[in-house]
């Protein structure tokens, strides 16, 4: 029985998104099952070919393989992978190298990698890796990039309700990549907005998975451009992917954290076309 499993996601133009109902929306956009027990499964996505998914590994070892639309012998053979485990402690293996990742611990892998292996340390609080990855032209050094490695951020206030903290895993400043850029922001107790004021970047598209929603509780994702903006609601560990023209903002009905991914023309964290609040519609 095969592993890993995928389904594929085609660009939409803004134009045509306006006229999306709500399932519509989630068919197109929302990634609603990211860690399966004993399976690795990836969405790939046609915006800056970006691979987003997960790899839960409980009765033994998962194995990245390639996947028919990237027609390639091994998933690295032409692409860089960036991993965060949010569960129980884990090993991925790259090559022969093992290396353990905690709770909130992230590793790049670069373009070239033959094997890349998931293993949990213990069945019973297994490692839910998360995993982005883009296609490479160059092969960097693969490093691990843990909690204390992370460039921090604080963002945001109390009184604005979106007071944050921004982990920088995976960025210029803390490992080489070719386009791919990964990170967890934190809301703080009482705090509900994520990325408010909004931005787009037509430049890169990017992917959101939120995480630490507590039961019975949700968070409200917002997209499209500026001036039309759709909703989806979301649930913990769901993912949804953010064309290029998309703002990228959420509120929860409680604090919460989200998994970051990115990819596209350029490496620049900053690189972002803010919207006045006042001015979303
Ligand atoms: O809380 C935030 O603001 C973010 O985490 C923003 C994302 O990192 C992002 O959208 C980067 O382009
Ligand atoms: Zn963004």
């Amino acid at each position: 029985m095969t592993k890993i499993t995928y389904d594929e996601r085609y660009e939409a133009h803004p134009e045509d998104v306006k006229t999306y109902g709500t399932q519509k929306l989630r068919d197109h956009f929302l990634i609603d099952k990211v860690f399966v027990e004993n399976k690795i499964t990836l969405t790939y996505t046609h915006y800056d070919r970006y691979v987003a998914g997960g790899a839960v590994p409980v009765n033994g070892v998962l194995n990245l393989e390639a996947i028919e639309p990237l027609k390639a012998e091994h998933f690295c053979n032409r692409r860089e992978v960036g991993v965060i485990n949010i569960g129980g402690e884990g090993t991925v293996t790259v090559d022969g190298t093992a290396y353990v990742l905690n709770k909130k611990e992230a590793i790049y892998i670069g373009m070239g990698a033959i094997t890349v292996t998931f293993e949990s340390s213990d069945v019973s609080n297994p490692a839910l890796f998360y995993i982005n990855s883009a296609p490479a032209h160059h092969s960097f050094p693969t490093k691990k990039i843990g909690r204390e490695d992370a460039n921090v951020l604080q963002l945001g206030s109390k009184e604005d309700a979106n007071e944050r903290e921004l982990f920088q895993y995976i960025v210029s400043a803390t490992v080489e990549t070719c386009q791919l850029q990964m990170g967890i922001t934190e809301l703080k107790p009482g705090s509900v907005w994520n990325t408010m004021p909004a931005h787009t970047h037509n430049r890169r598209m990017e992917v959101y998975m939120y995480t630490d929603v507590a039961e019975g509780q949700a968070v409200c994702h917002f997209m499209g451009p500026g001036h039309e903006t759709r909703h989806i609601w979301m649930s913990n560990n769901q993912a949804v992917i953010s064309p290029p023209w998309s703002i990228h903002s959420g509120a929860g009905t409680s604090n919460y954290s989200f998994l970051w991914g990115m990819a596209g023309e350029n490496l620049d964290f900053t690189d972002m076309d803010g919207i006045p609040k006042n001015e979303l519609r």
